[in-house]
């Protein structure tokens, strides 16, 4: 489906929607407790994936559920093995933790997904799994699923590669407590996207679970525990508040609510934001952004930690005067798209003036022109474009279907605040 986006001039307040990644965690720890409630969770189509994978694994929405409250009946950290391929769809997310789940059930679980879940590597992953007595294997022998589990995992001592994808990490952290063996988990290299290991290590020890972090790149978790989740409120999602913080810098005035002080990586756009000379204030106690137009000027950022920022960054980067280098980025390859190529193909037809490099990106701001746009099928690329098109004005957009990923109301908030959609 396409959009078209006309310069916009925009004032006004929304609500940052539940964060997709609290909401996993949520939905699979109370999965593995015995009954667990989940206030205000994100129903997007990624966190649709992950109940549907838990139902699979023997966990039951109770009938007493309600819109802002998901009842989760959960298995107790014992899942039965599924009657039938789990299907992950879209996220990235949702695979990897229940790679890690399947190799707690006795026997064969089949995780697939869509076109894109299909070519990301899972490979530190399955290795590590081996390691710990399942058999984890992808069907083509090239660490992308198709991927087959067969339990169960025991538990041991062993070292994974922290460069690719921190989700590796956080499955084996929810998973671990569950085996019959203590298990060590060393990290080699830098472990990218380390907020989202402390979001995980966080919840889990909210929910009674022990896990030992010793040293910054080592975790050791003993054995044969208990999950008790009773209840857990998912907080506002920093990513997906970013294109609307980025509109309120480059088109007029925004306040963003539902923004309170969490693990959250992608909370560092503020300061980014501030650095790079906009007008912003995070009232924490409020839970308040509010941000206004401004001269922003490009800076150099470091990404290791903030991978779902990039399209955002680079977009803001875009409309800047100067030059913006978004570095430490490879591993923003390795998402629903590879989202360095896709921003630079995208931003070019818009005539910025912006450099590929392996992992990271230069972008000479100035002006952004209006252009026909590809979205990549990719919920993040589609958002900053369209903040983009906001800038620029007669910017079309394909593929705009995608926010329902993490973001379903985004163009209805768009719209709210007064940018032209049609
Ligand atoms: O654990 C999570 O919830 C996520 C981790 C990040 O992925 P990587 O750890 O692969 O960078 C991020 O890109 C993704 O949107 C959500
Ligand atoms: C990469 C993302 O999520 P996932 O890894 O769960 O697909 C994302 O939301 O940008």
């Amino acid at each position: 489906m396409k959009l078209i986006i006309q310069r916009s001039d925009i004032k006004g307040v929304v609500n940052a929607p539940p964060s997709k990644s609290y909401t996993h965690r949520a939905i699979a720890i109370a999965a593995l407790s015995k009954k667990a409630s989940v206030n205000n969770p994100l129903i997007s189509e990624d966190t649709k994936a992950t109940i549907r994978a838990l139902e699979a694994f023997g966990a039951s929405i109770d009938s007493k559920s309600k819109k802002d409250t998901l009842i989760i009946n959960g298995f107790e950290g014992k899942p039965k093995t599924p009657g039938n391929v789990i299907d992950v769809a879209n996220s990235g997310t949702t695979l990897r933790i229940m790679t890690a789940v399947a190799s707690l059930a006795d026997g064969a679980t089949v995780l697939t997904g869509d076109a894109s879940i299909r070519i990301r590597p899972n490979t530190p992953l399955l290795n590590a799994l081996n390691d710990l007595g399942a058999e984890a294997f992808s069907t083509r022998n090239n660490g992308m699923a198709p991927i087959v589990i067969r339990g169960k995992m025991r538990g041991g001592r062993i070292y994974i590669d922290g460069s690719i994808s921190s989700q590796f990490i956080s499955a084996l952290l929810i998973s671990c407590p569950f085996a019959r063996n203590e298990t060590s988990i060393l990290i080699k290299g830098e472990l990218k996207s380390r907020p989202y290991v402390n979001i995980t290590v966080r919840m889990l020890q909210d929910a009674g679970a022990r896990i030992i972090a010793d040293g910054l790149n080592s975790f050791i978790i003993p054995p044969e525990q208990e999950c008790n989740m009773r209840s857990y409120n998912v907080p506002g999602d920093f990513s997906s508040a970013s294109y609307m913080m980025a509109a309120g810098a480059l088109c007029g005035e925004m306040v963003i609510k539902n923004l309170f002080p969490s693990e959250q990586g992608d909370a560092a756009l503020i300061e980014i934001l501030r650095r790079m000379g906009a007008q912003i204030q995070w009232d924490e106690k409020r839970g308040e952004v509010k941000v206004s137009k401004s001269r922003l000027k490009g800076i150099s950022v470091d990404v290791g930690k903030t991978p779902d920022l990039v399209p955002t960054l680079a977009v803001l980067g875009a409309a800047s005067e100067g030059t913006m280098v978004i570095e430490n980025a490879e591993h923003v390859r390795y998402k629903e798209t590879d989202r360095l190529h896709a921003m630079t193909v995208e931003l070019k037809k818009m005539g910025v003036d912006i450099t590929e490099e392996k992992d990271r990106l230069i972008i000479k701001g100035g002006s952004i022109k209006g252009a026909e746009v590809h979205g990549w099928d990719d919920h993040r690329i589609v958002m900053a474009l369209a903040v983009a098109g906001m800038v620029a004005g007669d910017t079309t957009i394909d593929t705009v279907e995608s926010v329902s990923i993490s973001y379903p109301g985004f163009f209805e908030d768009l719209r709210k605040i007064g940018a032209g959609v049609s």
